[in-house]
């Protein structure tokens, strides 16, 4: 695409090119597979439970960074941010909070499965709608601080996206972070590991694995742990002096989440699969139940 507007510092016209080009297919890919979620659960009576509701709703989060993803995508061709300041800081609240209710969802979905095999409890509809409506109101309070002064939102360095800003690395920056990544992260890795751990020990009793017990843990980690590492090292070091190209890997790999998890929780999970077996072909497919108690 031919533009007048200069390449952003320390990219060349390549890099542009190919961290776009990374950016729309993560956006679509990501979008495509969580629309196919959430329409599965939609449309596919059988699998409408509590469970897979907390399934949808990561998709419903997910979707929201795919379009993060793609607006930025879009601007990278275009080499500059065409939505002005208010834009910026619409897009950096929308991405941060889609960003934060996925980690909640991906921490909600392994309370319910430590809960599904290892106290053999069910979630009623009730928990799962106040969770969600909890877990929505909670990321909507984080990210609305950086648009009244606590934290701040602006450009990344392609400058083609808007997130939290972590350049200054002032007093203000460090005591929104600590905070926020206590409570939309450092809580959430804890209930994932130990839900986890349980359930693998669980497997190992019954000699009968219905997943990888480690996976959850391991894709949270790829994709977030970059960014916490990024935004801790600003926090105490000049986070500018890294070099633009190496700082852009913490938003790259973060906008990988929606692609991973509807792999993971939606096409790689049985009560799941066979709901989108039927939405696609028609076919009906007897869908797995766990004999469970209720919760
Ligand atoms: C800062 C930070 C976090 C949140 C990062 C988020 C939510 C980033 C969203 C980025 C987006 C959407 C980028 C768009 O380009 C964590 C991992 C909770 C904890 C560590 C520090």
């Amino acid at each position: 695409m031919v533009s007048s507007y200069p390449l952003p510092e320390g990219f060349s016209e390549f890099d542009v090119f190919s961290l776009g080009s990374c950016l729309l297919v993560e956006g679509l890919l990501g979008f495509f597979l969580n629309a196919v979620t959430m329409l599965a659960f939609l449309k596919v009576r059988e699998l409408r439970t509590p469970s897979n509701f907390l399934v949808f709703s990561l998709a419903m989060a997910d979707i929201g960074i795919s379009m993060n993803a793609t607006i930025a995508a879009f601007s990278s061709f275009l080499r500059y941010w065409p939505y002005g300041s208010d834009g910026c800081q619409t897009h950096g609240f929308q991405g941060f909070m889609t960003a934060l209710a996925s980690i909640h969802f991906v921490a909600a979905v392994a309370w319910d499965r430590y809960h599904q095999y290892c106290t053999r409890t069910k979630l009623q509809w009730s928990s799962a709608i106040t969770l969600a409506v909890f877990v929505w109101l909670f990321t909507a309070f984080w990210s609305a601080m950086p648009l009244i002064g606590w934290g701040e939102y602006d450009y990344e360095p392609l400058r083609t996206c808007c997130t939290l800003d972590y350049s200054k690395g002032d007093r203000n920056y460090v005591s929104y972070l600590v905070p926020m990544s206590i409570f939309n992260m450092g809580i959430q890795v804890f209930v994932v590991m130990s839900s986890y751990q349980s359930i693998a020990q669980k497997f190992k009793k019954t000699g009968n694995p219905r997943f990888n017990p480690n996976t959850p843990l391991k894709t949270m980690l790829f994709c977030w742990g970059p960014y916490g590492i990024l935004a801790f090292y600003a926090a105490v070091e000049n986070a500018n002096l890294v070099s633009p190209k190496l700082r852009m890997i913490a938003p790259i790999l973060a906008k990988t989440t929606p692609t991973f998890n509807a792999l993971l929780y939606a096409l790689g999970n049985e009560n799941y699969r066979g709901g989108i077996w039927q939405l696609i072909t028609g076919e009906k497919i007897d869908v797995p139940q766990i004999e469970n108690k209720s919760k």
